[in-house]
Formats: C-alpha cells, sequence, structure tokens
C-alpha cells in the first residue's frame, strides 16, 4: 500500500536501464522494469532512450516526479540543431590514453588539476575524450555545439532543458567542485579552441522541467551520486559499488584534491563531495572467470566458496579491461603464483574474487588518505549478489560488511531526488535503508597480506611492462 504520490528513478547504467516507481513518502518500490543495452565502449544515445522506453512502457501511469542516475563521464556531442554528431564514447572507452597524459601535462601536472578541477583525469573523464575527437575527428569536432553527459541527455530528451548537476559535471574534467563553476578555459584547450554550450548545472532539489505528459524532472546525476543519495552514505561508511565498474566511494563535507589522481574529488547530489575511485574491471571479470572454467556464476560461486583464503597462492591481477585504478589502461590481466598443486578450478575462482575485491581495497586506502573514514563497507551492484563476494569481502577489506536488501540502488537515488523535488522539502525524504545482512570484519592480519601480496604482484607486472615498452 502507497501513502504518497508515486515517483521514478531510471538508472542508464553500462549494461542496462533499470526503472523503479516508488512510493516518494516511504521509498516503498511498487514496480520494476529494465532493458540491456549493447556490450560496447562507443554508442549512439537513441539506445539509451529506446531502452528507457522499453524498461518503462507501463511503468509511469500516475508517477508526478522522475529523476535520471546514468553512467557517468560519457561524452555526448550535438550540433546546432540538436542532433548526435558520433556515438557517444563511454566512461570504459579507453581510446584517449595518450589524451589524458598530454592535458596532465599541458596543465602543469596532477596537483594543478586536482586544485582546479578536483581531479587528475583519465581516460574516462570527458575532457580527455574531447581532446581525442579535437584531434582525430577535427571536421566533427567543429560541428559540436552542445557537450552533454549520458544522464542529461536523457533530462534533456525528456523535457528539452539542457541541465545537470554537480555531481555529474564533476566527472567531466572541466568543472570545479569545489567553487561548482564551469572551467570553461581548460574545455577550450582541451578541444582545440572549441567552447560548445554546457549544461546549467542545477541545486540538488532543482527542477529540469516537465516531461510531455507533465510529469516532473528532476535534477538528475551520476550513477554512484545517485547510489550515495539511496544509501543515505553517513560518517564512516564507503559504499563499493560492483558493476562494470568497481567503485568505492564515501561523502564529505570539505573538496578533496588528490594530486595522485587515485582518488576522484566529485561532488555529490546532496551539496556535499564524493571522493571515489573506480576500476574497470568488476563484476565482468567474475563472468569471463566462469566462462573459462566452464560454468556459471553459480557454478563460480561454489568454487570459490570451497577454496581456502588466499586461493591457495594464486593472485589474479584482473585487468581483463585495461586498467583505471591504477592508471594503466593497456595493461592485461595476470594470474600469478602457480604451482602444480595449487591449480585448480576452486583457487582460480577464489582468486578472482579476491583479485577483484583487492583493487578496491587497496582503493579503499587512499581514499581513507583524502577525507574519508571507514567503518564499515556497504556492497551493492550487480556482483553484490554473489554469494562468494560476500564471504570474500569482509577478509579482503578486514572491515564489517553490510550488504542492503537486494535493489537498483542508483534508480532508488534517483527516484529518492525526484522525491525531494516533488516535495520542496530543505532535505530529501527519510527512506527507510534495508540492510540485509551484517557481517563481521575478517581477520586484519590476513586483510593486510591479501592486499599487501596484490601490490607486490602490481609492482612486479609494472617492471615486466616497463621492460616491455623500453
Ligand atoms: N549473482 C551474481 N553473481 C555475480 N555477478 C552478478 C550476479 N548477479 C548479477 N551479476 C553481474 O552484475 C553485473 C550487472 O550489475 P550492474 O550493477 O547492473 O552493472 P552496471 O551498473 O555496470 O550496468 C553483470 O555483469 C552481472 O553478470
Ligand atoms: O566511471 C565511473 C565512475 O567514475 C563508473 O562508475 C561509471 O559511472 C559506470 O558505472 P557502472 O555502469 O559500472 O555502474
Amino acid at each position: 500500500m502507497t501513502t504518497g504520490p508515486l515517483v521514478a528513478g531510471v538508472d542508464s547504467s553500462t549494461q542496462s536501464t533499470k526503472v523503479v516507481v516508488c512510493d516518494a513518502a516511504t521509498g516503498a518500490v511498487v514496480r520494476t522494469g529494465r532493458a540491456a543495452h549493447p556490450d560496447t565502449t562507443e554508442v549512439h544515445p537513441q539506445v539509451w532512450w529506446d531502452a528507457f522506453l522499453e524498461a518503462s512502457a507501463g511503468l509511469l501511469d500516475g508517477v508526478q516526479a522522475i529523476g535520471i542516475g546514468g553512467q557517468q563521464h560519457g561524452m555526448v556531442t550535438l550540433d546546432d540543431s540538436g542532433e548526435v554528431v558520433r556515438p557517444a564514447l563511454l566512461w570504459n572507452d579507453i581510446r584517449s590514453a595518450a589524451a589524458a597524459g598530454d592535458l596532465v601535462a599541458e596543465l602543469g601536472g596532477g596537483d594543478v588539476w586536482a586544485e582546479a578541477v578536483g581531479s587528475v583525469p583519465v581516460p574516462s573523464f570527458t575532457v580527455t575524450k574531447l581532446r581525442w575527437m579535437a584531434e582525430h575527428e577535427p571536421e566533427l569536432a567543429d560541428r559540436v555545439a552542445h557537450v552533454l553527459l549520458p544522464h542529461d541527455w536523457l533530462t534533456w530528451k525528456l523535457t528539452g532543458e539542457a541541465v545537470t548537476d554537480r555531481g555529474d559535471a564533476s566527472g567531466t574534467g572541466y568543472f570545479s567542485p569545489a567553487t561548482s563553476t564551469y572551467r570553461e578555459d581548460i574545455l577550450a584547450k582541451a578541444f582545440g579552441g572549441r567552447t560548445p554550450r554546457l549544461p546549467r548545472v542545477l541545486d540538488p532539489r532543482e527542477t529540469a522541467g516537465r516531461t510531455e505528459d507533465g510529469i516532473l524532472v528532476s535534477a538528475g546525476t551520476g550513477d554512484n551520486m545517485a547510489a550515495a543519495l539511496a544509501l543515505e552514505l553517513g560518517e564512516g561508511d564507503v559504499a563499493v559499488s560492483l558493476g562494470t565498474s568497481g567503485t568505492v566511494f564515501g561523502v564529505c563535507e570539505s573538496a578533496p584534491a588528490d594530486p595522485t589522481g587515485i582518488v576522484a574529488g566529485f561532488a555529490d547530489a546532496t551539496g556535499r563531495f564524493l571522493p571515489l575511485a573506480c576500476t574497470l574491471n568488476a563484476a565482468r571479470v567474475l563472468t569471463a572467470t566462469a566462462t573459462m572454467l566452464g560454468t556459471d556464476l553459480a557454478g563460480l560461486d561454489r568454487l570459490a566458496l570451497a577454496a581456502e583464503p588466499g586461493a591457495g597462492g594464486l593472485t589474479l591481477l584482473p585487468y581483463l579491461d585495461g586498467e583505471r585504478t591504477p592508471n594503466l589502461p593497456d595493461a592485461v590481466g595476470s594470474l600469478h603464483g602457480l604451482r602444480r598443486t595449487n591449480m585448480t578450478p576452486e583457487n582460480l575462482a577464489r582468486a578472482a574474487v579476491e583479485g577483484m575485491l583487492s583493487g578496491l581495497a587497496v582503493a579503499l586506502d587512499a581514499l581513507q588518505d583524502n577525507g574519508i573514514t571507514a567503518r564499515r563497507v556497504l556492497l551493492i551492484g550487480g556482483a553484490a549478489q554473489s554469494e562468494a563476494v560476500r564471504a570474500v569481502a569482509p577478509t579482503v577489506f578486514g572491515l564489517p560488511i553490510a550488504v542492503p536488501e537486494p535493489a537498483e540502488h542508483v534508480a532508488l537515488g534517483a527516484a529518492r531526488q525526484a522525491a525531494w523535488a516533488l516535495g520542496g522539502t530543505g532535505e530529501p525524504p527519510a527512506w527507510a535503508g534495508n540492510i540485509r545482512l551484517q557481517l563481521p570484519a575478517g581477520d586484519a592480519a590476513v586483510a593486510h597480506e591479501l592486499r599487501q601480496r596484490h601490490l607486490d604482484i602490481r609492482e612486479l607486472v609494472h617492471h615486466v611492462d616497463t621492460r616491455e615498452d623500453t
């Protein structure tokens, strides 16, 4: 039974679009829908619109407000008449790796970038994609009149307004979360002197406009910001999201500026900040390993759960699609520590889970140097449904783990933002969070050992990569 108006939230993420319809007063989910996206790093935005229509078909009757959460960073380019200039380049498209390196050097290094926009750009960031386009497709670049992000584009399709929010804007590389202003000078420098129009940055509870059917549309935000809003992250909380990307993030009051670039100093969707580290390889490490072992995800879980912590000495560095943290876009995965006695499917399955989580645990250490205190980890995203991930996480992180009820947290956060805009209250509505599982921290010594082993092998592989380059 619902007690308030209905609101909808959308997660237009890498692999799919998900829609939830909720009671605005309580957050109780009353309807859900989803539609798949193609497995590619370059996609025409119309694909997201079609997926939204499919996922929301028949769900929006009676809905009074809607919010869009979207995968961060994607470069959507429009010409003067609002037509898409080229397919969007997604956050996990690494073709702009050289452009990222050039931009970091041109502006004066990591500390200058961190000071200017809170982050040091890696190939995920929109600004590097624009530089790539300026260098490789100058004729197309000349036609670009507007640059939007995936969630901005969907909001624009719904309302006709080119708007965004601090959270998503903070992933462009030309927006300062600390001052909440665009750095159009940085954009122009990156884009060969071109100065496309940028979406207006709305306040967290501001309204973007209305749909043709009169549904109020909230500002929307990036997917990680929306998840933070759904989880109501507080002091001591860190979220680990295991989707296509692996992300680790928390919320804080002052603007982070990590000159090493490991931690991105994003803004959140409430007016605060969202220091975040992101890996390119999370849930798909498990699907790829399951395929290699000739099994499915449930089979991988069974195998991993049958192995001992440490996987008999096997360490998997799962850089299957290159890597972002650490910034090694051309890296490949490696498996280390093989012996005749430990080469079992069980150990390989466990090494995949430990490898995926260890990269995030190391990133969490960096987050703790950048304004976040970690007292518990909230595990979300598709791969948080894995029994093996839940069993291994307390050991790798060495912290208590909370697993919320299975839910689409990005879509829920976007719905909560919509309810906030609809209610016009000072704070977002208080929706009850449902933690399903509380797992005690694993042994700190084992957690330390696993992270150290991960770092040691990373060092070794980096050495080999460097030698091959010379
Ligand atoms: N039980 C499970 N075990 C492991 N992985 C899972 C499980 N359920 C879903 N996944 C994985 O979660 C991923 C989708 O998660 P999601 O958070 O929706 O990703 P994204 O936001 O990047 O689109 C898929 O790669 C899927 O294989
Ligand atoms: O690039 C980042 C964060 O900076 C990614 O987290 C994207 O926002 C994509 O998220 P998923 O679709 O993997 O959830």
